[in-house]
């Protein structure tokens, strides 16, 4: 998959560079979760029935990123996961359009005529409740009527699990409140986090249960804090574990920006600036403060065992 930066307004040269007959999904696609799936694996099904290539258009930043006031909570779907979930969807091009102050005030006819129409996209794949342009003016019938006679444009229905839409914005709220189960279920997949490990306070260790400290790769969105059962990429290797996400309020108060700390079972390696993906599978408890360390451990200690009953690990 080829990923290409676009900026508004489209130079003939890029025009010119990428213009080619092609079906392209059009959104913001923040998590890749199954509605976004249903739209992503239409268009390049399109694409395959018509010999042309599959693209996605999206945005980058998120436009709450760019307009909020710093407050933005982080992305489902950074962009370099976005490029390694869609690559493995059957996606030729990805073309990421800079979102600033200024695409925000481009009107849709002016965002269809400026951005879409010279790349020769014949069908656009959006999804029914698609909005586009200044404050979300334009919808799938003003798409229809500007592409009219050059590029054709293919709906895809609500995706719904037990009646309710599947959204980037219910799976933020899940994982915020702890409700992990539903928020992998909307995406399909677990929810994953990536990192280097980093140095952390060295003190797992001497707990009996040593710690990799997860410095994160991009602004991810922050999960509940708690204990999560976990599976770990590491190079070629699938690990099993339990990790922390949280201040550790037993050692600390008034810490504020919380820790991913994975502790791996039956791993004894050093990690250090070690790249981990880590899937986060189920939510076991919220963290707390414990009274004393030894009783910290001791719950430690059946986290794990949960966490491998769970998984299936070593039984
Ligand atoms: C599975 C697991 C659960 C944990 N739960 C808590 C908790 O509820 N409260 C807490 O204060 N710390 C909790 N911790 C964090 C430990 O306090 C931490 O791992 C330990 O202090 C070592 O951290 P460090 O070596 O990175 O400083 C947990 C750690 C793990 C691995
Ligand atoms: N559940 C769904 N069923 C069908 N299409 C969807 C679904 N969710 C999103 N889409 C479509 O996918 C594209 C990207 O949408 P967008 O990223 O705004 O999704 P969202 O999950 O609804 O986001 P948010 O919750 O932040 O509003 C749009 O064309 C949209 O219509």
């Amino acid at each position: 998959m080829r990923t290409v930066t676009l900026t508004y307004p489209m130079s003939p040269e890029t025009a010119a560079e990428w213009a080619q007959p092609q079906v392209a999904a059009l959104g913001q696609f923040d998590g890749l979760h199954r509605g976004h799936a249903s739209v992503i694996t239409s268009a390049v099904a399109l694409a395959r029935k018509q010999g042309v290539p599959a693209a996605v258009l999206t945005f980058h930043p998120h436009p709450k990123d760019v307009m909020g006031k710093g407050d933005y909570e982080g992305y489902l779907t950074p962009p370099v996961e976005k490029q390694e979930i869609l690559a493995s969807m059957g996606v030729d091009i990805l073309y990421v359009i800079e979102f600033n102050e200024q695409l925000s005030r481009v009107s849709p006819q002016n965002f269809v005529s400026v951005m879409l129409l010279p790349l020769h996209i014949v069908t656009a794949v959006v999804g029914f409740d698609f909005r586009f342009g200044y404050q979300g003016e334009g919808d799938v019938e003003m798409l229809r009527k500007l592409g009219e006679g050059v590029m054709n444009v293919e709906v895809a229905p609500p995706f719904l699990l037990e009646g309710e839409k599947v959204s980037s914005s219910g799976i933020r709220k899940s994982l915020q409140n702890g409700n992990l189960e539903l928020a992998n279920s909307w995406f399909g997949r677990c929810y994953y986090l990536r990192g280097e490990v980093g140095h952390g306070e060295k003190r797992g260790r001497t707990i009996g249960f040593p710690t990799a400290n997860l410095k994160l790769s991009a602004h991810f969105v922050i999960p509940t804090k708690g204990v999560y059962a976990v599976r770990v990429f590491y190079k070629d290797k699938v690990l099993y574990g339990v990790m922390n996400v949280g201040v550790k309020p037993t050692f600390h108060e008034g810490v504020l920006t919380p820790s991913f700390e994975v502790h791996l079972f039956d791993f004894d390696g050093d990690l250090y600036d070690q790249e981990l993906k880590v899937e986060l599978v189920s939510f076991i408890r919220p963290e707390r403060k414990f009274e004393s360390i030894g009783a910290l451990i001791t719950q430690i200690g059946e986290d794990a065992e949960t966490a491998k009953k769970i998984m299936g690990y070593n039984l």
